[in-house]
């Protein structure tokens, strides 16, 4: 796939008009199975389990080899748990492997985000949690603008994530001409903590992966920590000095954390 995203998702839900939901949905049922998309990760969102759509989606998509459904809108552990039961029979129904289709949950509202660690630590289905900007501004009657009114949200969703052990998203950005706006957010949610973001255009692919990826200045200082920590060792020390600073445990997960991700996006070691 020739923007090499690090999964692809196709949308059911409000990407979606309501006279086009039957047609998207045969459409993302074969597009699953075709063999330019066997070697990615498939994500679907499909429409909320309390619409006539929800349902449908969820049948068609299961079947046809979805690796992560996207719930969106969930605002409880009950959503999560009323999705659980029915992917348990459609997998047995099917013949998948039970446990094997993911989720991925998206909060929208002041509920999801209250409810964001409960949600979170809902289902070993869980890959992560994200959150999703447009409607839980419209549910905070606000808008969209700085990331004053994502502040709080953002938090919560990530230490929700962090304390089950799984994911967080941001949210995504829509204008999608606006390089130095998207690029600025990116900066932002990286230094936050999450682990990416949603994005709506492959333009937003390489920019994301470049903002993500360690510097050649942070690898080699990575390097470094790690040298000097090993030398450390070598003399019986559990911390030592490198330019006047401090190196122990954590500042050494951190340095190796720094060299994994430098691997990941192909930075030179
Ligand atoms: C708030 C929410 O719910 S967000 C989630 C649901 N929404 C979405 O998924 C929106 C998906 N994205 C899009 O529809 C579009 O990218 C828009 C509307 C944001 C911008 O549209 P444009 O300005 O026309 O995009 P752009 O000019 O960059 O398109 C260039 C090429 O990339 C393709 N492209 C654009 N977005 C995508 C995408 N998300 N996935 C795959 N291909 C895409 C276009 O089809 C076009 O291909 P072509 O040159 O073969 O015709
Ligand atoms: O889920 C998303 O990424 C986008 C979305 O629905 C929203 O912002 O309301
Ligand atoms: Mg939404």
């Amino acid at each position: 796939f020739i923007y090499k995203p690090d999964s692809i998702m196709f949308d059911l839900e409000d990407a979606v008009a309501l006279r086009e939901k039957d047609s998207a949905r045969l459409l993302v049922f074969h597009a699953l199975q075709h063999p330019m998309y066997r070697d990615i990760e498939k994500v679907v969102r499909i429409n909320p389990l309390n619409t006539p759509f929800g349902l449908p989606d969820l049948e068609a998509v299961v079947r046809a080899g979805v690796d992560v459904i996207r719930l969106p809108k969930t605002d409880s552990p009950e959503d999560i748990a009323e999705l659980e039961t029915h992917l348990e029979r459609i997998e047995k129904a099917c013949g998948r492997e039970p446990g094997s289709t993911r989720i991925m949950a998206a909060i929208e509202s002041a509920i999801g985000v209250i409810n964001a660690v409960a949600i979170a630590r809902s289902s070993p289905r869980l890959i992560g949690i994200a959150l999703a900007a447009f409607d839980y501004v419209m549910d905070m009657q606000t808008e969209r603008g700085d990331g004053t009114e994502l502040f709080y949200a953002r938090c919560a969703v990530l230490h929700a994530a962090r304390a089950a052990g799984i994911d967080a998203f941001d949210v995504v950005w829509s204008d999608v001409n606006d390089e130095a706006g998207f690029l600025r957010e990116v900066g932002l949610i990286r230094k936050m903590g999450f682990n990416g973001k949603s994005l709506v255009n492959p333009r937003q692919i390489d920019l994301l992966h470049n903002a993500y990826a360690p510097t050649q200045q942070e690898v080699d200082h990575a390097k470094r920590v790690i040298e000097a920590a090993e030398e450390g060792e070598r003399n019986g020390l559990g911390v030592v000095s490198l330019n006047g600073k401090m190196v122990d445990a954590p500042i050494i997960d951190h340095a190796q954390r720094v060299l994994e991700r430098a691997a990941a996006s192909g930075v030179r070691q």
